[in-house]
């Protein structure tokens, strides 16, 4: 396994290399410091027993001294004449003998002569004959010291403490003289003392005469200068010491040493200091190249290894080209792409296999003798699968020189984008067409109209717009479904189509909107009898579902006058002339007319302000009496809706109720008519309340859920609600119609069938549904001087009554009127003789009072 740049660091090859340096470093300091140690140490020690050896000749030679000046004396004549046997005193101290001399030349303190029997005879204390035993003063070791004098013939010398006093004595025998009778044994001689006392003037003189510096004496503790000498008594008992400096050559020379070494040491610590430091930081740089270098390494495993996975996961494969231009090199993918094996196109044209001619672009011809070879990008082009299909893909390439910088040939990509240019001319279809009938749609047809403008123009051709409404589609659309409404929108764009000339152009502009653009020479009899053709075969029955059904369709026709027209204005004129069509009882057509536009204004401002009533409760219901002809009872009320227009006064439903229903607003309208007048019809208990429902709120989904959620919401009995609905209601789809109604009437409300006898087929209806009531329109009732007006009326009453339907007339405005449906058996009326429409509070009185032919309620 390769190992990386980090870990090969990580042997810490350097760190060691640094570690033993600054190890050797150490060790070597610590061994001139032990050795400097040692050597001081050596001489110190040397000096000390040196300077020993001096204090101990020193002393020796005061022992020696001492010795031979006491040898002098006890040896003299004289002295040993009068001291010998008996002892002269008097001669003893005089000067010179063992006077004042002793003391004074020889420089001892203290000098005895003793009997024999060790008796003191003459005592002489610093020069003075004093009478003193020398025991007393020095009581410990003289006997020793005297034994041993006696049995040598050298003095005995030795020191001996007395207190805090040590003395230096020298003891000698002080034979009597050669007279001496032979063969008699000789009498044990007197002996001669001498002392000299051990202090600190004497030392100080030794110490100077012998280098020994502060040489002094101990004689109680441990008191040491560094060099000490131990004293003993002749029976060698310790009695004190004496001390001094000595040289210390050693730590003399390691004091001169140490500044310099310790300097360098320092120095040294220093250099290595910061040689380890930038030891350190060449180590830490190395890591942290070492990092960068792994890390490289990594991101390019990685790289390659997404490398690796795009290629062979990505539609795209990777192809190579020698400097001829042919193919040496294809990826895996590519068989798996396109089907084809690799052997197979090796060595073909680059130009052969990917063919560029098709799809606009152009191959590069790059010379290889010419080093400017340009890279390929987003080169789009064809080429034939193994089905024999043709694809689409997308190249990029760069040109590949070898290492002498010549240049080999192209590597590059190829991208198989078939799928993607045709969801691109899916999409671009999409977005110029409807995708029901693949008509053109409205934007495409506004620049097909903008190109047919720039033709007319050019005067080659004269231009008509015609747009077409189917009639009725929305009530086949809302009854048999939307799929059936698909269906036959798919069979008016055929038709459609079918009808147009060359050139000519049909789109779906919505719903069931469509517009042609008509280029023709003969206008406008040509425009015209595209219309007839149009309408004749739109109106031609469709079958759906094993069914016919029929529409209808109207058309405006607009042309292009004199040029001012924009394309969008004339499109607006043929809407405006197809509006004026459908006002004009539908499936005919209109031509456009300067006036046309000034009525599809105002009926754009009357949806306008009709839009603001509502938002602002511009509406308010009026009511009129229905009443029990029997009796001329109220039995109920009518609620006929009011717009009380704030410029216009109070507008009569019939001026807005065709606009509401084409908008739609007949909805909401129709919804606040219901929920007001159950309301409202609270305040007269006992009366049914009649409201009108229009066809479009009768379609819609809702209206049986809202009539119940109204009935709940008001409190009003369901029994006494009464819908009035019209013929229209039941022409398209019947069966819906008819379930709708039985819906309602499992609520309790009561149906009534309005404007009987205006319809076509009305008495099928009636046949079909059982309607609570049917109210007969008032155009028969005002013409019942009319001999078929009575007829149909007379009828219409039997008719009721065979079918057990309660019978009203409406529009009663006479007593004749009257009398004649009461003789006719007709139950109820409903007329200006009985009462107008008069606004709630005025209702609520008329119910007050009793309604009466001769007195009408309201003027
Ligand atoms: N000449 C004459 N007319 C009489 C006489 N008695 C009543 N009328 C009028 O006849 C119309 C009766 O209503 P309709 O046939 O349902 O006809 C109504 C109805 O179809 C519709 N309408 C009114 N209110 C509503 C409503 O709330 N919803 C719906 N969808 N339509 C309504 O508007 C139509 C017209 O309503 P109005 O103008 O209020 O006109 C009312 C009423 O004022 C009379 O003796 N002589």
């Amino acid at each position: 396994m390769r190992q990386s740049a980090s870990e090969f660091l990580g042997k810490g090859g350097q760190r060691r290399v640094v570690g033993s340096l600054v190890a050797m470093l150490l060790a070597a300091g610590v061994l001139v410091v032990v050795f400097a140690l040692y050597n001081a140490r050596s001489q110190n020690r040397l000096a000390v027993e040196a300077s020993t050896k001096l204090a101990e000749t020193a002393l020796d030679v005061k022992q020696r001294e001492i010795a031979r000046n006491l040898k002098d004396y006890s040896e003299r004549a004289d002295i040993r004449a009068h001291l010998s046997e008996r002892v002269d005193l008097d001669w003893a101290a005089a000067d010179g003998n063992l006077g004042p001399n002793i003391f004074a030349s020889l420089g001892y303190e203290m000098a005895f002569v003793l009997t024999p029997d060790l008796t003191t005879r003459y005592a002489m204390i610093d020069g003075r004959h004093v009478a003193a035993n020398a025991f007393g003063i020095i009581p410990n070791g003289l006997n020793e010291l005297l034994r041993r004098a006696a049995a040598q013939t050298f003095p005995a010398v030795g020191m001996l403490r007395s207190g805090r006093t040590i003395w230096l004595v020298a003891a000698g025998a002080i034979h009597p003289g050669d007279a001496q009778p032979s063969g008699a044994q000789a009498p044990s001689p007197a002996m001669l003392l001498f002392a000299k006392r051990i202090d600190g003037r004497l030392l100080a003189r030794i110490g100077s005469d012998y280098l020994l510096n502060r040489f002094r004496l101990v004689t109680d503790g441990d008191d040491d200068l560094g060099a000490a000498l131990p004293l003993f008594s002749p029976s060698a008992k310790l009695i004190g010491k004496v001390t001094w400096i000595p040289e210390r050559p050693g730590s003399q020379t390691l004091h001169a040493l140490l500044p310099p070494m310790l300097a360098s040491f320092g120095v040294f610590g220093v250099i290595g200091a910061f040689a380890l430091r930038s030891s350190r930081r060449s180590h830490r740089e190395l890591h942290a190249a070492a990092r960068t270098i792994d890390s490289y390494a990594d991101t390019l495993k990685r790289s390659e290894a997404r490398f690796r996975d795009v290629a062979e996961a990505s539609s795209d494969w990777i192809w190579e080209s020698d400097s001829a231009m042919r193919l040496t090199f294809v990826s895996a993918r590519f068989a798996q792409v396109t089907s084809l094996s690799e052997e197979a196109v090796l060595g073909t044209a680059l130009d052969e296999f990917f063919q560029v001619g098709s799809t606009g672009g152009e191959w590069p011809r790059p010379d290889a003798a010419d080093p400017a070879v340009a890279s390929i990008r987003e080169l789009r082009c064809t080429y034939t699968d193994a089905a024999g299909h043709r694809r689409i893909a997308r190249l990029a390439a760069r040109p590949v020189f070898d290492d002498g910088g010549a240049w080999t040939g192209y590597r590059g990509t190829a991208t198989d984008i078939t799928r993607e240019v045709e969801a691109q001319e899916q999409a671009a279809h999409l977005s110029l067409h409807d995708p029901l009938t693949g008509l053109p749609n409205r934007a495409h047809f506004q620049t097909r109209l903008q190109e047919a403008f720039e033709r007319d123009r050019l005067g080659q051709s004269r231009l008509a717009v015609l747009s077409i409404d189917l009639d009725h589609f929305k009530e086949v659309n809302d009854t048999l479904g939307h799929a059936a409404g698909d269906a036959l929108l798919l069979e008016v764009a055929e038709r459609l189509q079918a009808c147009l000339g060359e050139g000519d152009t049909v789109a779906r502009l919505g719903g069931d909107e469509f517009a042609v653009i008509q280029n023709g020479f003969n206008q406008p009899l040509d425009a015209l009898a595209l219309a007839r053709r149009l309408i004749a075969d739109l109106t031609a029955p469709y079958i759906l579902e094993g069914r016919e059904n029929l529409l209808g369709a109207s058309v405006g026709i607009a042309f292009v006058e004199e040029g001012f027209e924009t394309p969008s204005r004339v499109l607006k004129n043929a809407d405006i002339a197809l509006y004026s069509a459908k006002e004009n009882g539908r499936g005919v057509a209109r031509v456009f007319e300067a006036h046309m536009g000034m009525e599809r204004e105002a009926r754009r401002l009357l949806e306008q302000d009709l839009k603001q009533a509502l938002a602002g409760s511009e509406f308010e219901l009026h009511y009129q009496p229905l009443v029990a002809l029997e009796d001329e009872r109220i039995i109920g009320v009518e609620a006929l809706v009011r717009w009380r227009h704030p410029s216009r006064g109070l507008v009569p439903p019939n001026d807005f109720i065709p606009l509401a229903e084409e908008t739609g607003l007949i909805l909401p309208i129709g919804e606040w008519v219901l929920r007001t007048a159950c309301r409202q019809g609270m305040q007269w208990p006992g009366l049914t309340v009649a409201v009108n429902l229009s066809p479009v709120q009768f379609k819609h989904r809702d209206l049986v859920a809202m009539v119940g959620e109204i009935l709940e919401e008001t409190g009003l009995r369901p029994e006494r609600l009464e819908l009035e609905i019209t013929e229209g209601v039941l022409m398209h789809d019947g069966a819906a119609a008819r379930d709708t109604l039985t819906r309602l009437k499992a609520l309790g409300v009561r149906i009534a069938m309005d404007d009987f006898g205006t319809g076509y087929s009305s008495l099928g209806y009636l046949n079909s549904f059982p309607f609570d009531k049917i109210k007969i329109d008032k155009s028969f009732i005002s013409d019942l001087s009319a001999e078929k007006s009575n007829a149909i009326v007379r009828s219409v009453i039997g008719l009721g009554q065979s079918l057990d339907m309660v019978t009203i007339a409406e529009g009663v405005e006479t007593a004749e009127q009257a009398s004649f449906l009461r003789r006719e058996g007709c139950q109820q009326v409903q007329g200006y003789h009985f009462g107008r429409p008069v606004p709630v509070a005025q209702l609520t009185e008329l119910v007050a009072t009793v309604v009466r032919p001769s007195a009408p309620a309201a003027a």
